[in-house]
């Protein structure tokens, strides 16, 4: 059985980086990656503006009990007068700070009576002034090519006036889940019979990480199943993540038909514990994980083996993302001779540490524990661990993403 970091390390380096890049519309781009770096062509804020509801005067010109005369109320998407001596002109939050100005006294610090302002409080000089490029200079590095597109990517680039965006062509990942006994959700079921749980629950991790599912087919158990459905994947995809059929069992099938196909097996068998059986094999060029059926075990396999590829082949600047710690709560010992990945849930204690606290059940087929986990508590082998004992967390918020 191949070491964790090993096989975590040899599957994240499994897939090419991708070639193609396209035009992405900037209001479409959440969840794809930027196959450029990007610079400022604009100072963030464009122009000195107010940072307060106000009134913009000349430090200079203060004296106590002076009133000055309010020259212009300028609002925000205006254009200001040149501030003349003695005045004050009337701001608001992103007003244009008016040329001959260099302070707003905020509202509050002041009263206005017949068209005259009249300082109670005086601020310092320069006080609730947002300068010109303070936030951003033209020429600066906003965001390096392989950045995940989110919410505060896109508005930084909105911010400076980007429309379009250049970013890498969606990763195209094929799914197949293969086994005797399952049908579909919404079938009418057979005692013998599962629901197929596993085809969705990949196709939403992948869809997820903002890869694009091109199929999600089912095979049974024989290998002319298998091969009908490697044929469409190799043709379609860039990715195949298949799941069950991987152990040991006679109708364990997987690793064969790959291997009939002309692919070639790259790894079998990690040791931790759920995902044992994983397997990582190449076709046409082409990476193939062959996830374990069980669903505990897919899930996990996905979150610490498959997201560092997805990324990867993505183009991705960060693959793995870091791993957290935190304390172990339990009432139960924890010791087994491969590496352990627990379902646990994060909660603070006072301190702010997080406190891991692990799903009553800890089987590979409980899928219960899924939705209420928060991430991953890593047991090291052959030791024991208790309550208390700090442990390697993995956060699914950043292993899924
Ligand atoms: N003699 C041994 N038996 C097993 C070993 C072993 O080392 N020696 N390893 C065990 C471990 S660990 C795992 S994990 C499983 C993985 O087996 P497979 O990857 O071959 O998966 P299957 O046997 O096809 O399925 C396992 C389990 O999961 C259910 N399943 C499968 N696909 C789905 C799906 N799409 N949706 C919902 N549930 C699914 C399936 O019905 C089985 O119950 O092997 C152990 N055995
Ligand atoms: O490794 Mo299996 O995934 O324990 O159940």
């Amino acid at each position: 059985m191949l070491d964790f970091d090993v096989a975590q390390s040899r599957l994240a380096a499994a897939g090419k980086p991708p070639s193609i890049s396209e035009s992405c519309p900037l209001h479409e781009a959440r969840g794809r990656i930027l196959a450029q770096t990007l610079f400022a062509t604009l100072d963030l804020p464009p122009a000195d503006n107010s940072a307060m509801d106000g009134y913009a005067i000349n430090y200079a010109d203060y004296a106590p009990g002076r009133r000055f005369p309010v020259q212009q109320r300028c609002f925000a998407g205006e254009q200001p007068q040149a501030l003349q001596q003695g005045n004050a002109i009337r701001l608001f939050t992103g007003s244009l700070i008016p040329e001959g100005a260099d302070t707003v006294v905020m509202q509050e610090d002041g009263i206005e009576i017949d068209n005259q302002f009249e300082i109670r409080q005086l601020p310092p000089k320069g006080s609730h002034m947002r300068l010109r490029g303070e936030d951003i200079r033209t020429g600066d590095q906003m965001l390096p090519k392989g950045s995940l597109m989110r919410a505060a990517e896109m508005a930084l680039l909105a911010s400076q006036g980007y429309a379009e965006v250049t970013v890498y062509a969606r990763l195209k990942v094929g799914i197949l889940t293969t086994g005797d006994e399952l049908i579909q959700p919404g079938q009418p079921r057979a005692n013998q019979q599962i629901y197929n749980s596993n085809g969705t629950m990949l196709a939403s991790l992948v869809q997820n990480m903002g890869a694009s599912v091109v199929h999600v087919l089912h095979a049974m158990d024989t290998q002319e199943s298998l091969q009908a459905a490697f044929s469409t994947l190799l043709a379609d995809c860039d990715l195949i993540l298949t799941a069950g059929g991987v152990s040991v069992g006679e109708k364990d099938l997987v690793k064969p038909a790959i291997e009939q196909y002309g692919g070639t097996l790259d790894l079998w068998r990690v040791c931790m514990k759920p995902g044992k059986p994983v397997a990582l094999a190449h076709a046409h060029a082409k990476p193939i994980v062959c996830l374990p059926g069980n669903p505990v075990s897919a899930f996990a396999v996905f979150a610490v083996l498959v997201s560092p590829l997805i990324r990867g082949m993505q183009g991705r600047a960060q693959i793995t993302p870091d791993v957290q710690y935190g304390r172990l709560a339990t009432v139960k010992s924890f010791n087994d001779k491969r590496e352990e990945f627990l379902r646990v849930r994060a909660e603070f204690n006072a301190q702010g540490q997080p406190l891991l606290k692990p799903y009553a059940q800890q089987g590979s087929g409980i899928i219960s524990s899924l939705p209420w986990a928060t991430g991953f508590a890593r047991i090291p082998a052959n030791t024991v661990v208790r309550d208390g004992d700090v442990v390697p967390y993995y956060d699914l918020q950043h292993w899924l993403a």
